[in-house]
């Protein structure tokens, strides 16, 4: 190795975060990405590394084991060892809501390691209802309402209680798991409920109502519509058959009418966008199985051995947390493209974007103090290779860089000739051309050695040029399957969890989100109510936009 590389800038000595971090980003500005491997001949076995199933290379970042050493002594000092032990032993992290966040216990039920602790004992309680509820849709113990055998699931649910199990769901499809068809209803659109209503058949589709709180708007109006479709298609005024809750507030799913059998019951302190990994998972449990369920938190399991036996330095979800920090607060880089090279983690980013933005998206420390360096970025992206026809333009070009990560697995399960090698080579060469670019000089030359006139050589290899010094995370699996899949939601977790603790924020709440859902609710009568005068004490734009829903209903 290079010494150049090598020489570690002081350790960090002090506890504001920006100024340590500008003054070590500085410096490494210095060096570009690509001259960092020719520096550096072990680059990529020193910046990569095993993470149960996955493989994960952040070789292509502006790192060198010095600045490794400085982000991990940040985090040292800001107790990032001592939040993951707190995790663990339950504390109760999310301070505003006096709730723990303890989800390695619940990819722990799925280990051989026995516990016998209360939380432990309820974990167990709750995926033994799963288990049961989901072997008596198997073996037809449990039947609708006509006593035919159920052939489809339609999960209703929003939020947390959609984007995991649709992402789970929408992974495993097509591998043969299961024979019940899952379907997603959130949105309260009506068209989406109306659509997936005219798909399925009303005597054999089974409704699982996945709602933490029980009282969110979305979520009962489209199971009141699921409930209205099914009295009106069988005939029948009780149809309860057809329903199963997952709820933190059982009495409220049983006042809604579900049977009190077909309730799977969460312990409250499990947060929406964490839920995957409880009995929110029940749509996946009976659409692909409950050993494919038991195989997910496997995969989340490998992840909380890694982070809790790993130092820092070679935790791989900590270095890519820290990394996120890095280019946040020393870069200035305000986005975060996911881009996964497989289909069937096309719903990644989505999930990614509740995960991460409204855990992070916060302005204040958990004790409520003002922060002074930014939180959260925005997550975005699409699957590969569709994203390099429309955005990987501004990725490589546009006037932000942007970090990506590229999410592949080596062998696909519907191989059709070599379209997946080809798929692989668009993923590699992404993130090839991101750090390498190519410079104008170097194209003029070519456009000339092609006979192209040098005037106009020149300004044409302007626009062509390619900044390059982009950095990327390659994340590789063998296969796509339910233990790999848990592996990558566990280490985005964990990774938004080490970002996060040395922000000093609490990921675990999201109380801006509930402004807008109480304004919406008065809105709601406002607009269906002509006489309803406190349009008065709305600003002209609402009031003109309110103005005009009711002229329309008129017409
Ligand atoms: O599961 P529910 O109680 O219906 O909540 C569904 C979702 O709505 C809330 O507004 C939160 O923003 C999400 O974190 C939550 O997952």
């Amino acid at each position: 190795m290079s010494p150049t590389v090598n020489q570690a800038p002081a350790l960090l000595c002090d506890l504001d975060l920006q100024a340590t971090l500008h003054s070590l980003a500085k410096k490494a500005a210095c060096t570009p990405l690509k001259s960092r491997f020719s520096l550096e001949p072990n680059r990529a076995t020193r910046f990569s590394g095993e993470l149960g199933p996955l493989f994960v290379d952040y070789a292509k970042h502006h790192i060198d084991t010095g600045i490794i050493t400085n982000l991990c002594e940040l985090a040292r000092q800001r107790g990032l060892a001592q939040q993951f032990n707190a995790l663990r032993a339950g504390a109760k992290l999310n301070n505003t809501e006096g709730r723990s966040a303890n989800y390695p216990s619940l990819r722990r039920w799925a280990s051989d390691e026995a516990s016998t602790s209360p939380q432990d004992q309820t974990i167990a309680a709750m995926f033994a209802t799963m288990e049961n509820l989901t072997a008596e849709i198997h073996n037809g113990a449990h039947r609708s309402s006509t006593g035919k055998v159920f052939t489809d699931v339609v999960n209703i649910g929003i939020g947390g209680s959609d984007f995991g199990p649709r992402l789970v769901c929408d992974a495993l499809a097509n591998q043969g798991l299961g024979t019940l068809r899952p379907h997603f209803a959130a949105n309260i659109d009506p068209s989406v409920m109306t659509e997936i209503l005219a798909t399925v058949p009303a005597e054999t589709t089974l409704f699982v109502v996945a709602s933490k709180s029980f009282g969110t708007q979305e979520t009962r109006c489209n199971a009141q519509a699921a409930r209205a479709w099914l009295q009106a298609s069988l005939g029948l005024e009780d149809v309860s058959d057809h329903f199963m809750a997952v709820s933190s507030k059982p009495e409220a799913a049983m006042a809604f009418g579900v049977r009190e059998q077909y309730i799977l019951a969460v312990p409250e302190w499990i947060g929406g966008r964490f839920s995957v990994w409880s009995g929110f998972g029940l749509t996946v449990a009976l659409c692909a199985g409950m050993n494919s369920f038991r195989a997910l938190l496997k995969g989340g399991y490998a992840v909380d051995q890694h982070v809790e036996k790993q130092p820092l330095e070679s935790n791989i979800p900590v270095i890519l947390g820290m990394l996120d920090l890095w280019y946040r607060n020393a870069w200035g880089m305000t986005s975060q493209a996911v881009l996964p090279y497989e289909h069937h983690l096309k719903l990644l980013p989505i999930y990614l974007q509740q995960l991460f933005m409204e855990s992070a998206g916060k302005s204040v420390k958990a004790d409520g103090s003002p922060l002074n360096n930014a939180t959260g970025g925005v997550i975005w992206g699409t699957e590969g290779t569709n994203g390099q026809h429309s955005f990987h333009q501004l990725l490589h070009q546009g006037s932000d860089a942007i970090p990506c990560d590229f999410i592949a697995s080596l062998s696909s399960h519907n191989p059709i000739g070599e379209q997946h090698q080809a798929l692989l080579a668009n993923c590699f060469g992404q993130s090839l051309t991101l750090m390498q670019g190519q410079s104008a000089a170097d194209i003029e030359q070519d456009l000339i050695a092609n006979g192209m006139d040098a005037n106009a050589a020149a300004q044409l290899a302007q626009h062509k040029a390619m900044p390059g010094n982009r950095p990327s995370t390659t994340i590789l699996m063998d296969k796509l399957d339910a233990e790999s899949l848990g592996a990558l939601i566990a280490l985005y977790e964990y990774r938004l969890f080490a970002s996060s603790f040395v922000w000093g924020i609490n990921p675990f709440d999201q109380w801006g989100v509930e402004l807008g859902k109480q304004i919406s609710q008065t809105l709601m009568g406002t607009l269906g109510n002509p006489n309803d005068n406190s349009l008065s004490e709305l600003d002209s734009s609402t009031t003109q936009l309110v103005t005009r829903y009711r002229q329309a209903q008129n017409k």
